[in-house]
């Protein structure tokens, strides 16, 4: 008689069920990492935004407790400083990467070359990890997850050079672009600006994250529906404390008052943080590798498009 495997039921209390509490004990034990870099321009507040989007929930891994501030420097080169947070009892390790500001040079051809270089870099290293022979057990991922791209509230759209460097790094990171300085536009100006960004990513094929897979559920799709019609989105960034009738927070004197950065009605900061952190940060981390293979096969695809022209064009007597 032949058994059905599908059929079998376990005679007794087997204990699979477990499974799920043993990978969250093992993922607990584990920790998380995330990494986060910052691109554009110099002076366009990358370094102040990524220390605001973390200072409030930053702990000092080492003496469990303090606030950890990063320096302030002019980018000069590319700098990585890493961070603990922690709610309940999960560990997340933030490392922050701050690059080197554009449109600073004379000759700007090129300009995002080291920092291409540098996520390529961190990629073979986590693959060459993966593939050795004695592999760790657990592999230490310093792969760029998210790229925040700071574009110059200008009002006007992007620069070339945001779209040559643009089209260079949505092929290899998980790009999300934010619009920089939002408080030196009113909230009309910021909506236009952002329609018309929105129309130069369209014109130019820019693919920014996040991304729609086959195998995401309709409320994840809607969801993302949803994120793409903010992104950009318009941030502000401080670490300085305004008081204002009593309550002190995070904020900016601008021409319009005081702006508080984590108010939902005069910027987008609490929104890119809960995006980043409270609803994409796992799909990020896994979209790492897929951005890369997906770049890589493109590559490919040209490569053999080429070599079969090639081969087309050369006479058939000589071949
Ligand atoms: N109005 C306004 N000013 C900001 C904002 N964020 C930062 N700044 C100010 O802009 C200046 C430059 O900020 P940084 O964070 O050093 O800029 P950066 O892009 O990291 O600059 P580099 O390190 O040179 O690449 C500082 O004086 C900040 O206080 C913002 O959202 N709005």
């Amino acid at each position: 008689m032949s058994i059905n495997p599908a059929t079998v039921q376990p005679v007794s209390y087997v204990g699979f069920d477990t499974i799920t509490s043993q990978i969250e004990h093992r993922l607990l034990k584990k920790g998380f990492a995330f990494n986060i870099m910052a691109v554009g321009q110099s002076g366009l507040g990358k370094s102040t935004l990524l220390n605001s989007l973390f200072s409030s929930h930053l702990i000092d891994s080492a003496t469990g407790g303090e606030i950890s501030k990063l320096p302030i420097t002019k980018t000069t080169e590319i700098t990585v400083s890493s961070h603990t947070l922690q709610e309940d009892r999960v560990q997340l390790k933030v490392n922050v990467i701050d690059t080197p500001g554009f449109g600073d040079f004379i000759d700007n051809n090129r300009a995002w070359d080291p920092i291409v270089k540098y996520i390529k870099e961190q990629h073979s290293l986590y693959l060459r990890k993966e593939l050795t022979t004695n592999r760790e057990r657990h592999i230490t991922d310093s792969r760029v997850h998210a790229l925040l791209y700071f574009i110059k509230p200008n009002g006007s759209g992007l620069k070339d050079l945001d779209i040559e460097a643009l089209k260079k790094l949505t092929e290899i990171a998980n790009v999300i672009p934010v619009i920089a300085k939002a408080d030196t536009l009113t909230i009309t100006e910021r909506n236009e600006f952002r329609s018309i960004l929105q129309e130069d990513f369209i014109k130019h094929d820019l693919k920014m994250y996040p991304y729609d897979d086959n195998d995401l559920t309709e409320e994840e799709l809607e969801l993302n529906k949803s994120i793409r019609s903010i992104i950009p989105f318009a941030v502000v960034g401080s670490e300085t404390d305004v008081e204002l009738n009593g309550e002190t927070f995070k904020g900016r004197k601008t021409r319009w008052g005081v702006l508080n950065i984590e108010d939902i009605d005069q910027c987008e900061f609490v929104y890119l943080r809960e995006f980043l952190i409270r609803t994409h940060l796992q799909d990020l981390i896994e979209s790492t590798s897929f951005v890369h293979y997906e770049s890589f096969r493109s590559r490919q695809l040209i490569a053999l498009k080429e070599t079969a022209s090639n081969r087309n064009s050369v006479p058939m007597t000589q071949r």
